[in-house]
C-alpha cells in the first residue's frame, strides 16, 4: 500500500509540476507522479474542471444489471462502510471494473459536496475521465492506493482525501474498486485498513458463492487464524487449479497465470487424494497450513436472499468479459494501439469473442466515455451498406430519410469503431472506407462536403484477409493499413483446460448457488465448441434456466451436441405432428431460420452458413435482424 506525502510538500510538488514543468523530486509518489504525466498528456488542464457527466439512469441500471453479483458481494461491506463513513463526515463508494460510481452513500453533507464535482453514481471516476484521482489510480495499479487533496490531478478536486483498493473475481478479472472518500485534511489513518478488509470480505464471498466448498482449500500461515477473510482461497476442478484468492496467490508467490496452469501436486507435492488436513509446505511468507474448506455458514444475509428469491426462474446475466492471461496481455496491448491511433485487426472463428474483446479494449481505453459503434459488414444487405456507413444528404435516392442520415462513420466520431467482418465488405467501398482512414473525413452519398471524423478503428474478421487479398477479395492496400497490429483470438477448443475456462465463464454468471457436476464438467471438456464462447455462454444460461438455485447440474440437462449426439441440431426440424406435417413449405422455412438465428446467436451470416444459403436468401426472407 502506498501512502501520501505531508500537504505542504504536495503543494510544492504540485507547483513545480504544473507551472514549472520540473518534476519534482521525492514529495509525491511514483504512482501519483505518473498518473500526472499520463494526465498532462491527455491534454488535461489541471487548474480546469472536468467535464463530468452522469450516464442516463437506464443505463446506470444496465451497469448494476452487469455488475450484479459484485453489488450483492458488497450488499453488507458497504453497509458497515457507510456507518463509518457518517462517522467520519466521508462516503463509501462502489465502483465497476472501468470506474463507474455504482453506489455513493455517507455523510449526506459531504455526499451533497462529492456531487458538485461529479462523484456520484452514473460518473466514470477512471484516470482517464476523472484525472489522478484513488479509485481510477486503484484500478489501473491493480493495488490499493491513496490519493489526499493535492494530489487529485485537478484543482477543484483538492478538497478530496480518497483511499480505494480494487476487487479481484476468483478468477482475476478487474471487476471493481471499493472507496472511502472524505474532506481532505481529515484523519484518514483507517482509510486504507477498512478499504481492504472490505475488499477482502466481498472477494471471499464472490469465492464462496462461485465453488462449492468440497473443491476449495484453504491456506494460512498461522493455524489458528483459519476462517477469517484473509484465508488464502484456491480452487480445484479435479486436480487442476481454477480460482484462487489475492492472499492466496501471494502465500504461494504466484501471480493469476497460474490458474489453469498449477495442479494441486504442483503445489503442495502430494496428489489431491492424499490431502490432510496441516502443514502442507513452505511458501514464501513460512510455513504454510492448509485445510479442505468446510461448507460456509450461511449468514443472515444469505438467508433473507434466499427468502426473497425462491426458485422462480430468473434469466442468467451476460458474462463479464473473461479473458485468458495471453489475450489480456493483447487486450492491454490493443488499448496501447488505440491511443496510438493504429487500427487494430482482430481475428478468431465465430463466438471466439472480437467483439467482446472490442468493447472492452474501447471501456478501457481514454476513449470509453465516447461512443463505440459496431457495424457488423456481413449484417448489412449490400444495396444499404454505403448509405449505411458513410450516410446519405436529404433525398440522396428513393427511400431516403428526408432530413439525410448521418451514417455510421461519423456517429462514431470522437469514439472506436468496429467493422466486424470487414472480409464481407464489397471491394466498391473499400475504397472509399480506405479514403476516410486516410484523410479523416467521410462524404456522404449524394455529394455534399466532406465532415472531418475523429475516429479509432478496430476490425474484426474470421476469414483470412492476407489470403483474400491474393486472391483480389480483399484490397491489399486496405490490408496493410488495418492489418498493421493483428490479435488472434484462439478457439475455444484450444484452450489448455477447456475446465477451467468453462469455470472460469461459470464463475461471471449469475448462477445463485448452483454448481456443475463432474459429469457434466466432463463433457464440456470433451466437447470442441464449433460456437467458441458464444456457445458455451449459451449453454450455460440454457443449464440456469433448466435448474433450481443451489442444484448440482447433471449432464441430462446439456443441448443435445453436448450430450454426445451427433452434431448441432438440424436446422431444418423434421415435421413431428400432424400441425406440422400439414404446415406450408414456408412456415417450416421461418421455423428453421429462426432456428438457426437462435443457434447463430441472432449473427445473419453465421445462420446462412449453418443452413447452407446465402445471407440475401435470409433478407429476402424478411426474418433477418440487423446485427450491430
Ligand atoms: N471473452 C468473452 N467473455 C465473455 N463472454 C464472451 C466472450 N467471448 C464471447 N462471449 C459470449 O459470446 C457472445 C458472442 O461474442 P462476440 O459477438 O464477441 O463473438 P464474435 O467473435 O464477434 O462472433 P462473430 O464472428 O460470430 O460475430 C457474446 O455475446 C458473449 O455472450
Amino acid at each position: 500500500m502506498e501512502r501520501s506525502a505531508p500537504t505542504a510538500d504536495v503543494a510544492v510538488a504540485r507547483r513545480q509540476f504544473f507551472d514549472l514543468g520540473a518534476e519534482p523530486q521525492g514529495a509525491v509518489s511514483p504512482t501519483i507522479l505518473n498518473s500526472w504525466a499520463r494526465c498532462r498528456a491527455r491534454g488535461f488542464d489541471s487548474h480546469g474542471q472536468p467535464a463530468l457527466e452522469p450516464v442516463p439512469s437506464s443505463t446506470l441500471k444496465e451497469h448494476h444489471d452487469r455488475s450484479e453479483r459484485l453489488i450483492r458481494a458488497s450488499r453488507r461491506e458497504l453497509v458497515a462502510l457507510r456507518g463509518e463513513a457518517r462517522g467520519a463526515g466521508a462516503i463509501a463508494i462502489l465502483t465497476d471494473g472501468a470506474g463507474l460510481v455504482l453506489d455513493a452513500a455517507g455523510d449526506t453533507g459531504f455526499a451533497g459536496k462529492a456531487a458538485r464535482v461529479a462523484l456520484r453514481p452514473g460518473v466514470a471516476w477512471s484516470e482517464a475521465a476523472s484525472g489522478t484521482n484513488a479509485i481510477g489510480a486503484a484500478l489501473m495499479e491493480r493495488r490499493p492506493v491513496e490519493v489526499r487533496g493535492g494530489e487529485h490531478y485537478f484543482e477543484p478536486h483538492r478538497f478530496l482525501t480518497c483511499a480505494a483498493a480494487p476487487i479481484f473475481s476468483p478468477t482475476g478479472d478487474l471487476l471493481g474498486a471499493l472507496d472511502l472518500s472524505g474532506p481532505a485534511g481529515a484523519p484518514t489513518a483507517e482509510a486504507l485498513e477498512l478499504i481492504g478488509r472490505g475488499v477482502d470480505q466481498i472477494e471471499r464471498r464472490l469465492f464462496e458463492a462461485a465453488f462449492r466448498s468440497e473443491d476449495v482449500v484453504r491456506l494460512q500461515t498461522d493455524p489458528d487464524r483459519f476462517g477469517g477473510a484473509q484465508d488464502g482461497l484456491l480452487a480445484f476442478e479435479g486436480s487442476r487449479l481454477v480460482a484462487a484468492n489475492r492472499h492466496a496467490l501471494r502465500m504461494l508467490g504466484l501471480d493469476w497465470s497460474a490458474l489453469g496452469q498449477r495442479s494441486f501436486r504442483d503445489l503442495f507435492e502430494a496428489p489431491r487424494s492424499a490431502f490432510v488436513d496441516g502443514v502442507a509446505r513452505s511458501g514464501p511468507c513460512g510455513t504454510l497450513y492448509a485445510r479442505a474448506a468446510r461448507a460456509p455458514a450461511l449468514t443472515p444475509g444469505a438467508a433473507f436472499e434466499s427468502a426473497r428469491t425462491p426458485a422462480e426462474a430468473r434469466p442468467a446475466s451476460e458474462p463479464g468479459p473473461v479473458f485468458d492471461a495471453g489475450t489480456r496481455a493483447d487486450l492491454a496491448r490493443a488499448v496501447r494501439l488505440i491511443e496510438g491511433d493504429v487500427p487494430v485487426l482482430i481475428c478468431g472463428e465465430t463466438g471466439s469473442g472480437k467483439e467482446v474483446f472490442a468493447r472492452a479494449a474501447h471501456a478501457a481505453s481514454s476513449r470509453a466515455r465516447k461512443p463505440f459503434v459496431a457495424v457488423n459488414c456481413a449484417a448489412l444487405p449490400e444495396g444499404l451498406i454505403e448509405a449505411e456507413l458513410f450516410g446519405y444528404e436529404e433525398g440522396a435516392f428513393t427511400g431516403a430519410r428526408r432530413s439525410g442520415s448521418k451514417g455510421l462513420l461519423r456517429e462514431a466520431d470522437g469514439g472506436v469503431l468496429l467493422l466486424d467482418e470487414i472480409g464481407d465488405m464489397p471491394l466498391a467501398l473499400q475504397a472509399r472506407l480506405l479514403r476516410v482512414v486516410q484523410e479523416r473525413a467521410v462524404t456522404p452519398l449524394g455529394g455534399g462536403k466532406p465532415h472531418p471524423v475523429d475516429l479509432r478503428l478496430l476490425c474484426a474478421t474470421h476469414r483470412d484477409l492476407r489470403a483474400m487479398t491474393e486472391s483480389g477479395g480483399f484490397r491489399a492496400d486496405l490490408y496493410y493499413r488495418v492489418a498493421q497490429y493483428a490479435v488472434a483470438l484462439p478457439p475455444l477448443r484450444a484452450a489448455p483446460d477447456r475446465r477451467a475456462a468453462a469455470l472460469a465463464f461459470w464463475a461471471t454468471l449469475r448462477t445463485e448457488g448452483r454448481t456443475l457436476g463432474p459429469a457434466t464438467l466432463e463433457r464440456m471438456a470433451a466437447y470442441d465448441w464449433p460456437g467458441n464462447r458464444r456457445e458455451l455462454v449459451g449453454a450455460m444460461k440454457a443449464l440456469i434456466a433448466l435448474s433450481e438455485p443451489g442444484d448440482e447440474i447433471g449432464p441430462e440437462l446439456l443441448p443435445a451436441p453436448l450430450r454426445g449426439r451427433a452434431s448441432v441440431p438440424s436446422a431444418v426440424p423434421a415435421p413431428e405432428g400432424p400441425a406440422e406435417r400439414t404446415a406450408d413449405l414456408d412456415t417450416v422455412a421461418r421455423a428453421a431460420i429462426a432456428s438457426a438465428l437462435d443457434a447463430a446467436g441472432g449473427n445473419v451470416a453465421e445462420a446462412a452458413r449453418r443452413l447452407g444459403v446465402s445471407r440475401s436468401t435470409l433478407y429476402r426472407r424478411g426474418v433477418a435482424r440487423r446485427a450491430s
